[in-house]
């Protein structure tokens, strides 16, 4: 845990933040060429922050031009890994040693509580680039089982020039799970942050041009969708990584279709399942994990458990104990390290979330419902049948619903019973159950007895609609940034041992 300041400390670090502006291309902070900005703002209060530069196509081909010319040229892709894990690593130090200004930037810009920036995005961003530049100098290449007449090595290369593109509810972490693995890999990359969160993102491409990342390898494109378009579209990206919801995701596949065929990696939303049989033992344990997995990041998280699908048994005693524990879950002014629920994103976001909260109040509402002031919704618990509005679309906001069932059988089967296949739990004191259960789940990741999304060296991903194409973190993450190439030699005298 981090040492966290006074609500006031806070406010005046915010004061005197210094915060970017402008795009960052070819190594250097840059308005965009139309010279157009756009405003971003504190979701807390709606004020204006700062602008920040609105690039469009032209700057887009210009960051791909100076990603490719890096590429090309080896001053990234070529080096030694054990060279790029030096930049890496510096790079992850300096972050640290400015963490608790790039926690406080991000909380301004994203709403998101001071105590989760401080204990959770920034640290947790730093791990993420440390460990994959720490990684990159121990993978091995391979040698095929081929005859002894031959040599077949597989190797594996960066893909080239990657696009990333990003959403807002995890603005640095996002950008640490994707630019870790493409620079270790040796890719060189452009990325676009989502428009309502671009500060951290540019104040990070100033911190890895001071650890010595060469000039062109990372690039930021700041805009929105359009921005995301021309980079989706662009023929001389080789790939790209995208983070968002499951309707701009399927956008890409389009994009690719109608330039390059460049490789897409979907990470998308998710309806997951937190199952809770009627045997589950420490009902205040699993109480505690089924706030944090419902109500963490204002619920604004694509793994987070939105559906409770609890036995009958077991229902009520569980939602006594949830409505317990959400007494401590303060919400508030994100800045002050008490609040542990800050603001929706944006008022678009906001108004989005109240729709569904005007549908939960036509069925029961079991805790909260109410609207605490413009921007901030109180954690909010409503029993609702399979099927309905509210158990079955990606609200992405503090609203949770409870779906009473009355067996294992029926638990499993109304949890897969959803489009989406990101992430799932199960709480049940009865092992083989669980894990029967954890191999039934239809999800990238599943947890047993707790709530998560297992950590840097466990892949992250989802099964169905929540994405496909490849994983975000551990070793796996690499095989996005890498394509495989086969390198065959004859060994023999003859020239009839050709390759069948
Ligand atoms: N899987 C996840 O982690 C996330 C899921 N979502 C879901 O998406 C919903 C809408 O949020 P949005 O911010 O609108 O998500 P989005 O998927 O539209 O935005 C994600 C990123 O894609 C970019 N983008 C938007 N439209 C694009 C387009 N046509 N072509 C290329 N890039 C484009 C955005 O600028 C942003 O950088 C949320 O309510 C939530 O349900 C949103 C953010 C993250
Ligand atoms: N929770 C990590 C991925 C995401 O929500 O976008």
């Amino acid at each position: 845990m981090t040492d966290l300041l006074t609500h006031e400390e806070y406010r005046a670090v915010a004061a005197a933040l210094d915060l970017p502006q402008n795009a960052w291309i070819d190594g250097s902070s840059r308005p965009a060429r139309s010279g157009k900005t756009f405003e971003t703002n504190n979701p807390a209060t709606g004020a204006v922050l700062g602008t920040v530069a609105a690039c469009d196509a032209t700057d887009v081909d210009l960051a791909v031009t100076k990603a490719r010319a890096a590429f090309e040229d080896g001053r990234w892709s070529r080096l030694h890994p054990g060279a790029r894990k030096e930049v890496l690593v510096r790079l992850a130090n300096l972050m640290d040693r400015n963490a608790r200004e790039l926690a406080v930037m991000e909380s301004l810009d994203s709403g998101k509580t001071i105590y989760d920036c401080e204990n959770v995005d920034i640290p947790e961003s730093i791990h993420v680039l440390k460990w994959h530049g720490e990684l990159i100098d121990k993978i091995y290449d391979q040698v095929s089982p081929a005859s002894t007449d031959h040599i077949a090595m597989i190797l594996r290369e960066p893909v080239g020039v990657v696009g990333l593109v990003l959403p807002w509810n995890f603005p640095l972490l996002m950008l640490a799970w994707k630019i870790g693995p493409a620079l270790a890999a040796g890719c060189s990359v452009v990325v676009k942050p989502a428009a309502e969160t671009s500060l951290t993102a540019l104040r990070l491409a100033e911190l890895a041009a001071d650890a010595g990342l060469p000039r062109g390898v990372l690039n930021i494109v700041t805009g929105g969708g359009d921005v995301g378009e021309a980079l989706g579209r662009h023929a001389d990206v080789d790939m790209v990584s995208f983070t968002g919801s499951t309707v701009t995701g399927r956008k890409f596949l389009h994009y690719s279709a109608d330039s390059n065929l460049k490789e897409i990696v979907l990470e998308l939303g998710g309806k997951n399942p937190c199952i809770v049989l009627d045997d589950a033992e420490d009902l205040d344990a699993v109480a505690a994990h089924v706030v944090n997995g419902a109500f963490w990041n204002m619920g604004q998280n694509c793994s987070a458990a939105s559906r409770l699908i609890v036995q009958h048994g077991v229902k009520d005693r569980l939602l006594a104990k949830v409505a317990e524990h959400l007494r401590e879950w303060v919400v508030g002014d994100p800045l002050n390290p008490e609040v542990r629920v800050g603001a929706l994103i944006s008022r678009a976001h906001f108004t989005k979330v109240l729709g569904y909260l005007k549908v939960a109040a036509k069925e029961t509402v079991v805790i909260g419902g109410k609207v605490v002031a413009e921007g901030f919704i109180e954690p909010t618990v409503v029993e609702a049948s399979h099927g309905s509005t509210l158990a079955s679309e990606e609200i992405f906001g503090p609203i949770l619903t409870v779906i009473p069932v009355g067996s294992f059988e029926e638990a499993i089967a109304v949890a897969n019973d959803t489009t989406y296949g990101l992430a799932a739990s199960i709480f049940t004191a009865n092992g083989k159950r669980a894990l029967r259960g954890a191999r039934m789940l239809r999800a990238g990741t599943v947890t047993v007895n707790s709530f998560g999304e297992g950590d840097i060296t466990t892949p992250f991903g989802g099964y169905k609609q929540s994405g496909f194409g490849g994983r975000d973190n551990a070793i796996h993450a690499h095989d996005q940034y890498t394509q495989l190439k086969t390198i065959w030699v004859d060994l023999s005298d003859t020239a009839d041992t050709a390759i069948e």
